[in-house]
C-alpha cells in the first residue's frame, strides 16, 4: 500500500505503508544508531516526534518483550529505508511490522532516507505528516504546514506516570536476563519526565531503592519520603514551559543532591536561571564525541536531543563539565556549591555504548558524601 511523507516545506517522499495504516503528524527527526530500533521506539522522548532512521535495514532482529524503555511506542510516526520481514535472531518474538500495528505506529518504508536526512540536516527540523490514507502530496503539505511545533508544548503530561510506583528491576545479563535488587544503599525518588526503564535499571545496580513519582510532584512531597537523592528523567519536547518542575527542582537544590539527564539537564539548568534553545537538527544516535572538561577524557555516548543548555546563560550558578565535540554544545554542568548534577546524552545507553557508566557511581558517591555530611 502507497503511503506518503511530506513536509511542512513542500518536499514530499512517496513509499510504501509499514505498521498501523492511518495519518500522523509530528516533527521529522532522525537518528543515526544502526541497531537499537526497539529502543529508540519505546523511549517516550520522541513523543511528538516522526522519527528517521539512518541506518537503511530496520528490523532485521525483530522485536522481543525485554528490549523495551517503557510500556509502549510514544513516537508520532517511523521512517525506516527498507523494513526487514524475516528477522534472524533467537530472542525475537514478532517483525517490527506486527510490533507497529500492534501498537498503532504508522510507518512508511522504501523512500530515499539519505536524501530526507540530508534535507533536515541542511534545512533543519520540522513538522510533517505520513499519510496511507491521504495521498494528496498538496493537501499532506498543507496538513504539515498546520501540525503544531514543538515549541512551547508541555509534552511531558503525555508521558508522564498517573501515580507513583516502585522499581526493582535492575540491568540486563545474557542468558539471565534482568537481575533482581540487592539490599538497598539509597532511597532515590525519581521524577518521571518520560523516564527511560534503563535509568531505573541503573539506579537499581548500585543499590538504588526507587520510588518513581509523576512529573507534577511537588518539592515537599518528595522530600516528605526523605530520599538520599532526586532523580531527574529524560523526556520529551521544549523543557521551557514545563515550570512546575523548574520550581521544585529549585526548591529541592542544597537539600538533597540531584542526578538529572537530558530532559532533567535542561530542566535543572532552567532552575538555575539558565536558559535553552531548539537546535537546528538535534543530536539523536550513539556515537556522539563528548569531552569532559576536567581529564579530558572524550566518552562515545548516546543521545536524543533537539534543544540545549545555553553555556553562557548560567553564569556562575554552575560549573560546565562536559561538551559535544561535534559542535561544542553544553553536555554536562555541575551546581557552583550544591551536589546537583547533569548531563545531556545518555549514561544509561539503551541504545548505545557505555562509556558514561560512570556517572551512576557518582550518584552513589554524591549520596554517601551528603549523608555523611549530615551525621
Ligand atoms: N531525551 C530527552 O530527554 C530529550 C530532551 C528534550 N525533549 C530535547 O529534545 O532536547
Amino acid at each position: 500500500m502507497k503511503a506518503i511523507l511530506a513536509l511542512a516545506d513542500g518536499r514530499v517522499f512517496v513509499g510504501k505503508a509499514f505498521g498501523a495504516r492511518g495519518e500522523v503528524t509530528g516533527e521529522v527527526v532522525f537518528n543515526t544508531s544502526m541497531t537499537g530500533y526497539q529502543e529508540i521506539l519505546t523511549d517516550p522522548s520522541y513523543c511528538g516526534e516522526i522519527v528517521t532512521m539512518t541506518y537503511p535495514l530496520i528490523g532485521n532482529y525483530g522485536v522481543n518483550p525485554e528490549d523495551v524503555e517503557s510500556d509502549r511506542p510514544f513516537l508520532s510516526g517511523f521512517v525506516v529505508k527498507e523494513a526487514c520481514p524475516y528477522p534472524s535472531n533467537w530472542r525475537s518474538t514478532a517483525t517490527l511490522d506486527e510490533y507497529l500495528q500492534q501498537n498503532a505506529i504508522v510507518g512508511i518504508q522504501g523512500i530515499d532516507t539519505r536524501a530526507l536526512v540530508r534535507h533536515i540536516r541542511d534545512h533543519g527540523a520540522q513538522t510533517g505528516v505520513i499519510s496511507s490514507v491521504d495521498l494528496d502530496p498538496a493537501s499532506l503539505i498543507e496538513k504539515a504546514r498546520r501540525a503544531p511545533s514543538l515549541v512551547g508544548r508541555d509534552l511531558v503530561r503525555e508521558v508522564t506516570c498517573k501515580q507513583p510506583y516502585h522499581w526493582t528491576e535492575g540491568t540486563w545479563v545474557l542468558g539471565e536476563g534482568y537481575q533482581t535488587a540487592g539490599p538497598p544503599r539509597y532511597k532515590v525518588v525519581a521524577y518521571d519526565f518520560g523516564i527511560k526503564r534503563n535509568i531505573l535499571r541503573n539506579l537499581v545496580s548500585i543499590g538504588c531503592d526507587v520510588t518513581v513519582v509523576p512529573a507534577s510532584t511537588t518539592a515537599d512531597e518528595v522530600l516528605s519520603m526523605r530520599p538520599d537523592g532526586v532523580f531527574l528523567s529524560n523526556g520529551p519536547g521544549d523543557p521551557e514551559p514545563i515550570v512546575y518542575a523548574q520550581e521544585n527542582i529549585r526548591k529541592l537544590l542544597g537539600k538533597v543532591p540531584v542526578f538529572g539527564i537530558c530532559l532533567g539537564h535542561q530542566l535543572l539548568a532552567l532552575a538555575l536561571g539558565g536558559q535553552t534553545y531548539k537546535l537546528k537538527f538535534g543530536h539523536r544516535g550513539g556515537n556522539q564525541p563528548v569531552q569532559r572538561q576536567c581529564g579530558r577524557q572524550v566518552e562515545i555516548t548516546s543521545q536524543n536531543h533537539g534543544f540545549a543548555v545555553d553555556g553562557n546563560s548560567l553564569q556562575d550558578a554552575a560549573v560546565l563539565t562536559h561538551v559535544n565535540l561535534n559542535d561544542n554544545t553544553i553536555e554536562g554542568l555541575e551546581h557552583a556549591s550544591f551536589p546537583a548534577y547533569s548531563v545531556q546524552y545518555h549514561p544509561e545507553a539503551s541504545p548505545g555504548p557505555h562509556d558514561a557508566r560512570y556517572l551512576f557511581d557518582r550518584f552513589a558517591a554524591l549520596m554517601d558524601k551528603h549523608r555523611q555530611s549530615r551525621s
